[in-house]
């Protein structure tokens, strides 16, 4: 399904401001999605973990972060474009139950909204895969938010495309605690951090802290899940045993990425 665009996800500055604009084929026609991939898969993260889905990948992303394990909806972006009719045909010839929306940052485009309802309409359980920059007007059953923390910054030395040119705009944009704040009052959350290391965990504790201070709505421990940086078997090898230590001395749930266990870096997975 990818297909190379030129008309995909802009570095200028004068899309700095305007995170909507980042993939060029929203605005005013609202009517179309860049889609990068579409698949049925299990969910490999978090807490449906396991349950047989259908991924529907948007391109495009208000962020940068190095470690990026969708590249091409971010760093490089490709996608075709496709109704939001075209997209529920494809969802419809997969028999799941379950829709996961991801991206790249599938709440940039308009579009996203007008699918998340129509998929609610039609009796579909939805997740959404969401860097909690954004807060939506849609029905979502699972707000699956991945706050990304400073560990994330492309700086100059991590930068997968070039010398730290998006470090300073992704500082910028990366936490929301006001957004992070509405979409747990709004939505049934999990809050999703990526750990690099031990040393993600102070920034972690400021950041669940700030978002249970600025929300009427109760964040648990266990809505709270570290996830093992890693796109590959191997570089897991490397994280997944530090981090399930982590969830166990903070008291936070540890979350798998069953997929790349299972099909290491495959696409459509
Ligand atoms: C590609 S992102 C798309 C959704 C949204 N942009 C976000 O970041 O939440 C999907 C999920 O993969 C996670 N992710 C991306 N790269 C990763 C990596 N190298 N290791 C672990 N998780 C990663 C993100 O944090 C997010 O939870
Ligand atoms: N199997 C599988 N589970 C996932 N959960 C979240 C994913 C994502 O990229 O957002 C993802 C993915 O790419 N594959
Ligand atoms: S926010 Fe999500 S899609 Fe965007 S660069 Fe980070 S991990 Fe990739
Ligand atoms: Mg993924």
């Amino acid at each position: 399904m990818p297909v190379a665009s030129d008309d995909a996800v802009g570095v200028t500055d004068a899309d700095a401001d305007r995170a909507e604009t980042d993939c060029g084929t929203d605005g005013e026609s609202g009517g179309d999605l860049p889609i990068n991939e579409l698949f049925h898969s299990l969910q490999g993260e978090g807490r449906l973990a396991g349950v047989p889905s259908v991924f529907v990948r948007t391109s495009g992303c208000n962020l940068r972060c190095w470690f990026c394990d969708s590249y091409h909806t971010s760093w490089e972006p490709t996608h075709d474009s496709l109704s939001v009719l075209d997209v529920l045909a494809a969802v419809e010839d997969y028999d799941a139950d379950h829709v996961v929306l991801t991206g790249g940052e599938p709440l940039i485009h308009d579009a996203s909204e007008t699918l998340l309802a129509e998929l609610a309409d039609r009796g579909y359980h939805t997740t959404v895969e969401t860097n909690g920059t954004i807060v939506p007007d849609a029905p979502i059953d699972l707000a699956s938010v991945s706050p990304k923390l400073a560990s994330s910054t492309p700086t100059a030395e991590r930068d997968p495309a070039g010398d730290g040119e998006w470090a300073e705009r992704h500082e910028d944009r990366r936490l929301d605690v006001s957004a992070l704040a509405d979409l747990v009052e709004t939505y049934e959350t999990q809050l999703k951090f990526v750990v690099t290391g031990s040393e993600d965990t102070a920034e972690i504790e400021r950041v669940v802290e700030r978002v249970r201070d600025a929300a009427s709505a109760r964040v648990r421990d266990d809505d709270v899940l570290l996830m093992p940086e890693g796109q590959t078997r191997a570089e897991l090898n490397e994280t997944r045993e530090v981090v399930a230590d982590l969830a166990l001395e903070y008291g936070y749930r540890y979350t798998p990425r069953l997929h790349v266990d299972l099909w290491n870096d495959a696409p459509g997975t």
